[in-house]
């Protein structure tokens, strides 16, 4: 996982080791790799890795991951950082369960729903000194193509097979495909993509669900409902200062906000399997898939 912040502009990286889980016990499988205890530091064999921070197995526990790397981040939207999460890895290795893209309810509550969650509490404590508007888009990047996930039509629709092993979007006729611009100003847009307004947090973990249905999925040798896509769920906070600002009753001290008007966002990016094509059945379409879209973001992953 990857986390930006504007604060001292790093990027931080952090493993999230997940256990053993069903077939990987029934075949005897046994962990290979060990949290040095005490340290931010994985050894496989005789290699040792450190990092910003480990979660899981004997490392930090995966519950301090949100508070530790992602609750910062969320802090300083308010302030008008952006900030992007990456969950990397190969196929199997957690990256949806890490985020909580595939967000069901009464499953395991992910990084994502989690930002949701402190994001509105801040609103809340906020919300008499500063108008909040807020706006989610989410995509998909599938063998350079990007797909609107929160399209309506696509929404209305529902999953469809399309006959390549991919539960994948329905193409609606006649709406264009969604295009990567770069304006004059050096920022990267999406036009066509849809971005739909929010007041609540159930109206942002229904953008979540939805999109998350509409994702292109399939199954490789280590993970029967494998992410083939890059997804990005971004969330944009725009602030505006109220002109006469309504002290808090509960007497806590009021914050500050510099500025008239502040705009942030936060992507949050669950990406598509790192495998190495032989290890994990990615083969034909599968390996195409890999090799379009993980090499665009990690040109080493592959090598
Ligand atoms: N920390 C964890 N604890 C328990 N189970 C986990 C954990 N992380 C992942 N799993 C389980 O491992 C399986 C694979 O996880 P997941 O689908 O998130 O992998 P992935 O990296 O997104 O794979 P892909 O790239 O193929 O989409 C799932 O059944 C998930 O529930």
């Amino acid at each position: 996982m990857t986390m930006e912040h504007g604060e001292d502009c790093c990027v931080k990286v952090a493993v999230h080791a997940r256990p053993l889980i069903g077939d990987e016990k029934l075949q005897g499988c046994k962990d290979c790799v060990t949290v040095v205890p005490g340290k931010p530091q994985v050894q496989i064999g005789t290699h040792s890795f450190t990092f910003d921070h480990v979660y899981g197995s004997s490392g930090t526990p995966s519950t301090a991951m949100f508070d530790e790397c992602v609750a910062p981040l969320v802090e300083g939207l308010f302030q008008g950082y952006n900030a992007t999460v990456l969950a990397y890895g190969q196929t199997g290795s957690g990256k949806t369960y890490t985020m909580g893209t595939a967000c069901k309810e009464g499953t395991h509550v992910g990084i994502i729903p989690r930002a949701m969650a402190a994001l509105f509490d801040k609103i809340e404590k906020l919300k008499n000194q500063v108008d909040f508007q807020l706006r989610v888009s989410f995509i998909e990047i599938l063998k350079e193509e990007v797909r609107d996930l929160l399209d309506p039509a696509t929404v209305a629709a529902g999953k469809v097979e399309n006959g390549n092993g991919h539960a994948g979007k329905l193409s609606v006729p006649g709406k264009p495909p969604v295009q990567i611009r770069e304006g004059s100003n050096g920022v990267i847009t999406l036009s066509g993509s849809t971005e739909v307004h929010v007041t609540t947090q159930k109206e942002m973990t229904t953008c979540l669900e939805q999109g998350s249905l509409s994702r292109a999925t399939g199954s490789t040798n280590m993970n029967n409902q494998s992410s083939r896509s890059h997804a990005i769920f971004t969330i944009t906070l725009e602030q505006m200062r109220k002109a006469d600002p309504i002290m808090a009753s509960d007497g806590m001290p009021i914050e500050e906000m510099n500025d008239d008007y502040l705009c942030a966002k936060l992507h949050l990016v669950d990406l598509a399997g790192s495998e190495r094509a032989k290890r994990t059945g990615s083969d034909g379409l599968r390996f195409k898939e890999v090799f379009t879209s993980t090499e665009d973001f990690w040109p080493l992953a592959t090598s």
